[in-house]
């Protein structure tokens, strides 16, 4: 389980205070408005930003004192952060292991999770050779390959059109019935993840304003704020 806990963050026209709590495996849709504080929130729990108070667990480990590259954590950005001379398995290899001194097990997985995220054969393609669904679909597979147990996608569809994203999101989804991870995604529209999500979280003016099932949320008093939200993303 995912527990924040009053988490504070100070800028001079900002101010966030988190609490939210995620159960283990589960999938949650962060949502709302621009500049409400949902990449500063993922961005804290990957250790990107530290919280002057407030405790973060994962798992009831205390996920502050530790650095990002020691928190189990993985994280997709909207940009998926490819390396464009590495090949496709190179940049998935990043996830398992920096110097890209694979074993023969890691090449198996990584072939395997290429294979799962629709990618079989794109092995020794750069990422310029690809399209921006594909790119992302290896964003994902480092993601899933680090093993890591608490994966935050931070808008990670959005430059792609409707269809694809959905399709995208539905390959998240896939994912994680096949394995145990727990994942925080930012959405801009609710449809797409309402009913994959086992719990939408709502921000806004760097706080959970609300979190529950999908359904409560968007049937909730909150409506209005989610509907502006979208109509302004
Ligand atoms: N490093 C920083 N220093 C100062 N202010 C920051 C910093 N990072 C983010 N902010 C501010 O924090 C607020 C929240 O930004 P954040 O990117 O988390 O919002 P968001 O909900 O993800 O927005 P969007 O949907 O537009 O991506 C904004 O006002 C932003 O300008």
């Amino acid at each position: 389980m995912l527990v924040i806990e009053n988490c504070r963050l100070t800028w001079s026209d900002f101010v966030a205070d988190y609490s939210l709590t995620v159960k283990a495996g589960h999938l949650c849709a962060v949502i709302g408005p621009s500049g409400g504080g949902k990449t500063t929130l993922l961005h804290m729990i990957a250790g990107f930003e530290t919280p002057e108070s407030g405790t973060l667990t994962f798992a009831g480990q205390n996920l502050l004192p530790l650095a990002p590259a020691k928190r189990p954590v993985a994280i997709v950005f909207q940009d998926h952060n490819l390396f464009p001379h590495l090949n496709v398995t190179q940049n998935v290899g990043l996830g398992i292991r920096p110097s890209l001194h694979l074993t023969e097990n890691e090449k198996q997985l990584i072939a395997q999770t290429l294979e799962a995220v629709g990618l079989e054969g794109f092995d020794i393609r750069k990422p310029g050779e690809m399209s921006g669904g594909q790119r992302q679909r290896v964003a994902l597979a480092r993601a899933l390959v680090s093993g890591r147990p608490l994966i935050l996608l931070d808008e990670p569809f959005s430059s792609l059109d409707p269809t694809l994203r959905r399709d995208m999101i539905l390959l998240v989804d896939e994912m994680r019935r096949k394995r145990p991870v727990t994942i925080l995604m930012t959405i801009h529209t609710p449809e797409d993840a309402a009913d994959v999500a086992d719990q939408m979280a709502f921000v806004a003016d760097g706080k959970v304003v609300a979190s529950g099932r999908p359904t409560e949320i968007l049937n909730s008093a909150l409506a209005p704020r989610i509907a502006a939200a979208v109509s302004n993303s």
